[in-house]
């Protein structure tokens, strides 16, 4: 069933829902930032102490503080959400590479600190990125960091320079397996739980639908039946539009079962619910309230519009073909019709469309009848 939204009061301001995942985004970038902040604070207390060139941490300051002034705001503007990785996971990690190769080429003595660096820069985006992804950028420290032995053998320097470069490459490059192997599994992890929640939603809203139908027929079962018919009063109430309730109720429908046997009945109830959606369209309820009794509810509809569509269903009921049921099957129904007032209770309209459902019964059934008072 469908109601009409609720106005919104003129002059009302309409505010979307925030782009939760481009505030995520932002957040996680914000979190990588500070860890940058930090190693540049690192850095300006090693100039300080005069351990480090000023000029070299200059730079390295300057360019992380351009580079995350970029992304920032290609992650404030949501111009990432056009990228091929919206999360920014592969500029992120560029970004690193760039830190960690300034830091080595300009301050050999950081050169330990920045790999460790680096390190944790993969960990904290190995779950977003791709198997490939991980190791292009793995393979391109490992070139970055040859650089360093292969510098020292053609350009020596001290007595043990090639043989701790040599040292810091070779560890440095027997953490890359492991790194990888924790991406992998952080990222499994995040699959598997995102395959459960979706399995998750369809079983729930399975769930939804199987809790408001008739199993036998698939129409509305009477508890959605009663919710959607207080929804239909507070409709009623809200519009002042006229809504019509109808009880419709199979005629001898027990001798159909008597001659032709419960399958046949089954198969006739599914038919008529079959039959009252097709002749019934636009924001109408067809439920089953019981046995072979089913309630209609018909939104802004007025009275004889409903009585109407309800001899309208009656004859096409009466006149259709269920030699296809069972040969010799003929339907026909009484039908009750009420007009409902925007101050009735459920149970006060639920009583007079019973009773006029009685008269038409009481008056030789196949008919439909208006409630009177
Ligand atoms: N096949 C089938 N029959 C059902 C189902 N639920 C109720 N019935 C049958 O519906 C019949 C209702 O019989 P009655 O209440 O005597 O009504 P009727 O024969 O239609 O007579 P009137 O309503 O007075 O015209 C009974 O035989 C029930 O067994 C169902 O799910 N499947």
């Amino acid at each position: 069933m469908t109601f009409a939204p609720t106005d919104i009061p003129a002059g009302a301001r309409y505010s979307p829902a925030p782009d939760m995942a481009r505030l995520r985004r932002l957040r996680r970038f914000l979190f990588a930032a500070l860890g940058y902040g930090a190693l540049c604070v690192l850095l300006v207390i090693g100039a300080w102490v005069g351990t480090m060139s000023g000029r070299a941490v200059a730079i390295v300051c300057a360019f992380c503080l351009m580079a995350h002034l970029a992304l920032y705001a290609a992650f404030y503007t949501n111009a990432t959400a056009h990228w091929k990785e919206p999360t920014g996971a592969l500029a992120h990690l560029f970004v690193g590479f760039c830190v960690v190769a300034l830091c080595c080429a300009l301050i050999p003595e950081f050169r330990g600190v920045a790999l460790q660096v680096f390190f944790l820069i993969i960990a904290y985006d190995a779950a977003r990125l791709s198997r490939l992804q991980i190791a292009v950028a793995s393979g391109l420290m490992v070139c970055g960091l040859a650089l360093s032995p292969l510098n020292a053998w053609l350009f020596p320097s001290g007595e043990h320079a090639l043989q701790d470069e040599l040292l810091n490459f070779v560890m440095a490059v027997a953490y890359l397996p492991a790194l990888m192997g924790i991406g992998h599994v952080v990222r499994s992890a995040q699959q598997r739980q995102r395959r459960q929640k979706e399995a998750l939603e369809t079983a729930l809203s399975q769930l939804q639908a199987l809790s408001e139908r008739d199993v036998l027929t698939g129409a509305t079962n009477r508890r959605q039946a009663m919710v959607l018919f207080e929804h239909a009063q507070t409709h009623q109430r809200q519009t002042r539009q006229p809504l019509s309730v109808c009880l419709l109720d199979i005629d001898f429908f027990k001798q159909i079962n008597d001659h032709h046997g419960h399958a046949v009945g089954d198969r006739v109830l599914r038919g008529l619910v079959e039959l009252a959606r097709e002749s019934l369209a636009g924001a109408h309820t067809v439920a089953r309230w019981g046995g072979e009794e089913f309630l209609i509810l018909m939104l802004d509809t007025p009275v004889p519009a409903a009585v109407q569509a309800m001899n309208r269903l009656r004859e096409r009921l009466r006149d259709h073909d269920w030699a296809s049921v069972a040969p010799g099957v003929q339907v026909d129904v009484s039908v009750g019709v009420y007009g409902h007032r925007p101050d009735d209770t459920l149970s006060q309209a639920l009583e007079r469309v019973d009773q006029a459902l009685y008269a038409a019964k009481q008056q030789g059934r196949g008919r439909v009848v208006q409630y009177r008072a």
